[in-house]
């Protein structure tokens, strides 16, 4: 068994980062956990949606970690109109990221209708921007439609605007179902798909019991979980890692009274961003694909999106130790009035970071 693995240099498809003092605090840890290309996601408050508010949120990481390429997304909004997708094109704006009202963290002023932004989405595939969909639709007691199903109800759209957009690139953004994988995989080359790593290892059964394993879209059945995994398996370039590391203060995990009597909402989000690709690393060899880690975490992506990897960009990994803390994911990180747990606390990771 090989005790060495050295992979190109890494990316991750899809991270949250934040503003202010978390963003202080998790920002560093992207490069702690192996990445070297970042597509950050841009749901802050307010969410961005100008070429301005994109490149000024750019300088602010590139202030706090100019060691990763930090590639930028605008968030879709009535704001945005074909003029403003020239403007971002030109400015080196990579994509721009559609939440479903409502859906998730930071959505509320999200999309409701596709067909409403038809004229923004032939100017993306005009200037070559990449199109990153949240696939789910709303829950609706009437049509039984609920967490649970609320992927495999949107992979309708999904087909509709790869169907009506031939030349746009479009991403399915961290994949949970089997139902997804199959759409993805049947639709042209210009449709991708991101895969997190809490996803390779959650099913529904973890969630109910553990608020730091809930996140948008929620993890599914064993057959589903076993999809993902055989995607990464089969080494389809269509399928690359996106971390959706989503961190929100441990507080706003756990459900407290509040003030005025009610409870408050666990907030959606899995953080793994400071142990990424270890834990990648990790998860593919417990289902025998850890000969595909390269493809998923450095080259498929990468090719999808046209950004080669850098010189003298290769990550080193080692086998952990059989010490009792070798490994030991050990929680929380702590900032300036802020503090974040990362997932797999307390587990132990079967690879480390060497350089
Ligand atoms: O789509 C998302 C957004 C993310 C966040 O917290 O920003 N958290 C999630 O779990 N899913």
């Amino acid at each position: 068994m090989s005790e060495e693995i050295v992979i190109p240099s890494p990316a991750d498809f899809h991270v949250h980062v934040r503003q202010g003092k978390m963003c202080e605090l998790v920002t560093p840890q992207v490069a702690k956990g192996g990445v070297r290309t970042a597509y950050v996601m841009p749901n802050l408050v307010p969410p961005l949606t100008s070429t301005d508010a994109v490149l000024s949120y750019k300088a602010e990481l590139e202030r706090i970690d100019p060691s990763v390429q930090w590639l930028m997304t605008l968030y879709l909004h009535t704001d945005v109109t074909p003029d403003v997708v020239r403007k971002a094109a030109d400015a080196g704006i990579y994509g721009i990221k559609v939440y479903p009202q409502g859906l998730t963290t930071n959505s509320d002023s999200g999309v409701k209708d596709y067909e409403a932004y038809y004229p923004v989405f032939q100017a993306m595939e005009e200037n070559n921007m990449v199109l990153n969909l949240h696939g789910e639709v709303s829950s609706d007691a009437e049509k039984n439609i609920s967490v649970l199903n609320a992927e495999v109800h949107f992979l309708s759209h999904l087909k509709k605007i790869a169907t009506d957009f031939p030349k746009l690139r479009i991403v399915l953004e961290h994949a949970t179902t089997a139902a997804a994988i199959e759409a993805v995989s049947s639709l042209p080359a210009n449709v991708a798909c991101t895969i997190t790593a809490h996803h390779l290892y959650l099913t529904i059964d973890d969630v109910p019991s553990q608020p730091h394993h809930f996140c948008k879209p929620v993890a599914k059945e064993p057959k589903d979980r076993k999809a993902l995994q055989d995607a990464i398996k089969s080494g389809n370039p269509k399928f690359f890692l996106g971390s959706d590391s989503a961190p929100h203060p441990l507080s706003s995990k756990i459900p407290n009274l509040t003030d005025d009597g009610s409870v408050s909402a666990c907030a959606a989000g899995v953080y793994t961003s400071p142990i990424l690709i270890p834990l990648v690393a990790t998860l593919l060899e417990s289902f025998g694909a850890l000969d595909k880690l390269a493809g998923f975490v450095s080259e498929n992506g990468r090719k999808f999106y046209g950004v080669p990897a850098g010189e003298n960009q290769e990550l080193k990994l080692k086998r952990t130790g059989n010490g009792k803390e070798d490994g030991l994911v050990k929680g929380t990180f702590k900032g300036e009035g802020v503090e974040v747990l990362p997932f797999w606390t307390g587990k132990k990771l079967g690879w480390e970071i060497v350089n």
